[in-house]
């Protein structure tokens, strides 16, 4: 049966760097050094068992998520739903949501796979981490836009990037947080980490929802149509048209106007209503979470995997399609255990350059503007 352990209130005040995740260990009997040294302790583990050897403490999957707002919950939800790990490391700023969030999803080891779930303010928790997800930081209000929210989340980052760096100095940073390419570039000049162990969630979101909204006007399944959206994850956003198929039959072939504006049949809006999706929810609902925590799962999973899919990420685009400037954005690329491999030259229409070329000014504008 569980023991049910009560901390004092004081007990918790009293000790300066206090992990919840102590506290969770102990109540819900998750493998930890200190743990085990009480369980040999207790006769009935004695009788029960007959040590062959002492377990591993760690494993080579750990996930560290940094805010456990509705982005974050999401991504350890999918992480933990899809077995993508079972090493999950929460870091927030807020203790009892911490504590809460740990608990309820521990509640739920039976139909995971014997997760591992620590929860702390402390970032010395998530030591050992091969991938950390970056979702804290404030969301837009309604009417604001991404870029409206940047200074604030660049000083988030500032406290928490190399604290998180100096814990996991092999980890893939992946951002989340918005805006996001503007924070990606934050987040890898903080980290002093190589360009290629940073790169952003960027535009996979954004492609994820072109592809779809095409699959419901063709009638066919979502990973059967094949689109990319590169260049800003926001409003500049890239939809390259020229690529779109299904099947390797090109859509722009099948009908020369797709995406432009004299197209009869409209097919423009799709990108239009990829840009206005972020909006429309977040009037609906408040925040968008659920798309956009399985878009940074399935970047972790193809990180721990060392899979080399290819995913729209936000990553450095100097040199890249003719640009010039120091900015994050969105291109097709191959991602392994090692962050991001290669960047997909894709052959881009005079207008997709040019498009993808506003962007980069834009954001090179923004980014000259944020105190670090
Ligand atoms: N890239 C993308 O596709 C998307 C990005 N986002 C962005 O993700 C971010 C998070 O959104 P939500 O989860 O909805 O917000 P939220 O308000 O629900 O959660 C944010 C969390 O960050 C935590 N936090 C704040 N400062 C922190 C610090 N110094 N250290 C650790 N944690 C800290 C807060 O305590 C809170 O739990 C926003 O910037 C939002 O715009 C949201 C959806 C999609
Ligand atoms: C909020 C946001 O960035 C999105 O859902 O695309």
């Amino acid at each position: 049966m569980k023991r049910h352990i009560n901390v004092p209130n004081n007990f918790l005040k009293a000790t300066s760097n206090f992990k919840w995740s102590l506290f969770l260990l102990q109540e819900f009997h998750i493998c930890a050094s200190f743990k085990l040294n009480f369980r040999s302790k207790m006769s009935i583990i004695k009788n029960l068992f007959t040590n062959i050897s002492d377990p591993k403490q760690t494993t080579t999957r750990k996930v560290t998520v940094v805010g456990i707002g509705a982005v974050g919950m999401a991504t350890a939800f999918s992480l933990l739903c899809q077995g993508i790990t079972n090493d999950v490391c929460l870091i927030d700023v807020m203790e009892d949501r911490l504590r809460g969030e740990a608990m309820d999803l521990l509640h739920g080891s039976l139909f995971l796979k014997n997760p591992k779930i620590s929860a702390s303010k402390d970032f010395t928790e998530s030591a050992g981490s091969k991938v950390i997800i970056i979702t804290a930081g404030v969301r837009q209000q309604e009417g604001e836009s991404r870029l409206d929210l940047v200074q604030r989340n660049a000083n988030i980052m500032k406290t928490t990037i190399p604290n998180l760096v100096a814990q996991s100095p092999d980890a893939v940073l992946i951002v989340v947080s918005n805006p996001c390419d503007i924070l990606t570039y934050v987040a890898w000049k903080l980290s002093k980490l190589p360009i290629h162990r940073v790169f952003g969630s960027g535009t996979n979101l954004d492609s994820s929802r072109f592809r779809f909204l095409i699959s419901q006007k063709l009638g066919c399944s979502t990973s059967s149509v094949h689109g990319w959206i590169i260049g800003e994850h926001g409003d500049s956003s890239v939809p390259v048209w020229s690529g779109v198929n299904v099947a390797g039959v090109r859509l722009k072939e099948v009908s020369p106007k797709l995406g432009e504006d004299d197209d009869p049949e409209l097919w423009k809006k799709v990108h239009k209503d990829v840009i206005e999706a972020a909006y429309q929810i977040i009037k609906l609902k408040g925040f968008t979470n659920w798309a956009i925590g399985l878009s940074a799962a399935s970047l972790a999973n193809t990180v721990l995997t060392n899979q080399h899919n290819v995913h729209a990420v936000s990553v450095m685009t100097k040199g890249r399609h003719g640009l010039d400037y120091e900015v994050f954005l969105s291109l097709p690329a191959v991602i392994g255990s090692n962050g991001v491999e290669k960047v997909v030259m894709q052959h881009l229409s005079p207008s997709e350059r040019c498009a993808l070329k506003f962007s980069a000014a834009m954001m090179a504008d923004i980014q000259a503007g944020i105190k670090l």
